[in-house]
């Protein structure tokens, strides 16, 4: 394995009954990457994955992440080993305040509880000291420092993706899975995650994306894989994803709208 291999997927296949979701895929990340996984709706995107951050187990092939197979791992387990994700729907505490849900992802660092002082900050023990710090860098590094004491069900949707990014972040990972970032937010909250993802990769993380806005995942992915009927059919850069005969015809309706 090359040594800047973060994950690899090798032969992954994962059947629900009679339905092969995913069949025989393979793929590496690089750290420092931004990798999207596309393909029209039924695809194995999801259940892609749901395999590899745990939360179903494959029918067959190997997973390794930092060296280490994490096939039957649940997801704290891999938090711990430094991979976490973002769902497809908002997982934000609607009636915590920002920094409170950055420090729910904080918990696979900490050796105590974050909650047990209940937030008396004047006599806050070192750690949860440390652990408020954290979360503001967590905050700070998304752009949303300013709202940390604000609830988190008033901000606009664009900021509680921030929010959950952040949180995402305070798990310290190496590899953060994002399950249609885009999803539901308007052009110009769009760019300013793309921003924040760019940002947060030159610091050294790694990405790993499923996403149907198209303009999003030829702008910043560095390379693309694509999956139809839950097979891979190409993976490539942007441009040659954009040519591939395959992937017109199967996720564009054979005309090259990309
Ligand atoms: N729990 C399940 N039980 C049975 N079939 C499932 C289950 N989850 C997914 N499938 C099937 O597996 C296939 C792949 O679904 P999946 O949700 O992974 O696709 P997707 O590419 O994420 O689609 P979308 O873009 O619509 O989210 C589909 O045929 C789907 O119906």
């Amino acid at each position: 394995m090359k040594e800047n291999v973060l994950l690899q997927v090798h032969q992954l296949s994962k059947s629900f009954g009679g339905v092969h979701a995913i069949q025989g895929v393979s793929f590496h990340v690089h750290a420092r990457e931004i990798v999207a996984v596309i393909g029209p709706n039924g695809a194995g995107k999801t259940t892609l994955f749901n395999v590899i951050t745990g939360i179903l187990r494959p029918t067959s092939g190997s997973i390794v992440f930092k060296g280490v197979s994490v096939v039957g791992k649940k997801p704290f387990q891999l938090a711990q080993l430094g991979m976490t994700r973002t769902f497809q729907n908002l997982q934000v505490f609607g009636n915590m305040t920002v920094i409170e849900n950055v420090m729910v992802g904080l918990h696979t660092r900490l050796k105590t509880g974050i909650f047990s002082a209940g937030f008396r900050l004047p006599r806050v023990s070192k750690e949860e000291k440390q652990a408020l710090e954290q979360a503001f860098a967590c905050l700070r590094q998304v752009g949303i420092e300013h709202l940390a004491f604000e609830k988190a069900d008033i901000l606009p949707y664009g900021m509680q993706r921030l929010v959950e990014l952040a949180r995402a972040a305070a798990s310290n990972p190496s590899l953060i899975l994002l399950d249609e970032p885009m999803a539901g937010l308007n052009p110009q909250e769009s760019n300013k995650l793309v921003e924040v993802l760019l940002e947060m990769r030159s610091n050294g993380m790694t990405f790993l994306f499923v996403e149907h806005d198209m303009e999003t995942v030829m702008s910043i992915a560095d390379r693309i894989i694509v999956l139809d009927y839950g097979k891979k059919i190409a993976e490539g850069s942007p441009e040659e994803i954009a040519q591939h005969p395959d992937v017109i015809k199967a996720y564009l309706g054979e005309e090259e709208v990309i």
